[in-house]
């Protein structure tokens, strides 16, 4: 089998929404894949009204196929400080034409405001591997992981577009959404993540390629590129105006200073090219006179994060079957 579902950007491209169908008769709603955790979980009838602000929420009395997993819990803190926890449910899914018969699908009973806030993401579903789902006594497997047997290839592709609609698809690689050749480099996801490195980058068309290995993980839940600190200044010390701003605890500039590009390597030698226009994310002030970097730091995490920011300059194949990335540009 193969699949294919497109996923929209809300604004400055923050994060990227799917819509998947779970239960009988099937209920809609709009989730944030997300590679760098593993845990699909939704807002639900059993979600406090007053952590409800317009998100669709999935009830599994309403299912006629949905079965309680007794016993199970789950509790997940995300790297932001975010958080949400409750009881599972299996059920039937059904995203970008695939349907698998019996998901976990994590309930949510409470969430941190953060979500809340989020008023059109109804819940993520985690695409990392199953090592690092939170349900307990008995770990989930993902989405992907439930389906891998049946799909053609073991793998799946991500096509993230700076403000326009792309696509994850399921199984097999579309030769037209991507240019030259795909790079594939190995992944160590003995932690759970789609962890890989980075042999280097370069700052700006004419710059000089550092040969720096930088380990990260690609994590489509995360919208900015975080980097070892030494990154960071090397590149905003390139942008006039750039600084520190510890109000907004990261790198602003003026909107209209002009950014250079950010060279990624990839391999022996590939490289992906960020263009200067993504190495902003948004403005900090309702003037729009300063705008926030879209590459800050690492610091604190113990590895860095390629998010939307670096995913959506390049084609990428989370490629299971052979535990490696596969980076092209489009
Ligand atoms: O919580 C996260 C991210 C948050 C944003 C969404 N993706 C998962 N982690 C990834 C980095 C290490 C710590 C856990």
């Amino acid at each position: 089998s193969t699949g294919s579902v497109v996923t929209t950007p809300q604004q400055y491209d923050v994060e990227y929404l799917t819509p998947v169908t779970i239960g009988t008769p099937g209920q809609n709603l709009e989730i944030d894949i997300d590679t760098g955790s593993s845990d699909f979980w939704v807002f639900s009838s059993e979600t406090p009204k007053s952590q409800v602000n317009g998100q669709t929420c999935y009830n599994p009395k309403k299912s006629s196929t949905a079965k309680k997993l007794d016993g199970a819990t789950w509790e997940i803190e995300y790297g932001d400080g975010s958080s949400s926890s409750g009881d599972v449910y299996l059920d039937k899914v059904k995203m970008g034409g695939l349907n698998f018969s019996s998901q976990a699908i994590e309930a949510a009973t409470r969430v941190s405001d953060e979500f809340t806030e989020d008023t059109n993401n109804d819940g993520l579903m985690g695409l990392a591997f199953g090592l690092i789902n939170q349900v307990r006594p008995q770990k989930q497997k993902t989405f992907f992981e439930n389906l891998q047997p049946s799909l053609d290839k073991p793998l799946f592709t991500a096509d993230l577009k700076s403000g326009a609609p792309g696509h994850f698809n399921f199984g097999y690689i579309d030769k037209n959404a991507y240019t030259g050749s795909i790079t594939y480099t190995p992944v160590n996801s003995t932690q759970g993540f789609w962890m890989w490195t980075s042999p280097g980058y370069t700052i700006g068309a004419s710059g000089k390629f550092k040969s720096s290995p930088i380990q990260g993980i690609a994590d489509t839940g995360t919208t900015l590129l975080l980097l070892p600190s030494s990154v960071v200044t090397a590149y905003y010390k390139k942008v006039s105006g750039a600084g520190y701003d510890s109000s907004n605890s990261g790198y602003v500039f003026p909107c209209d200073a002009t950014l250079p590009s950010f060279y990624v390597s990839v391999g022996d030698s590939a490289r992906i090219k960020i263009p200067g226009q993504y190495m902003s994310y948004a403005p900090v002030d309702s003037q729009g006179q300063n705008c926030f970097g879209g590459m800050q730091s690492d610091d604190g995490i113990g590895f860095s994060i390629f998010g939307d920011v670096f995913l959506k300059a390049a084609f990428v194949v989370f490629d299971a079957g052979k535990e490696r990335l596969g980076l092209a540009a489009k």
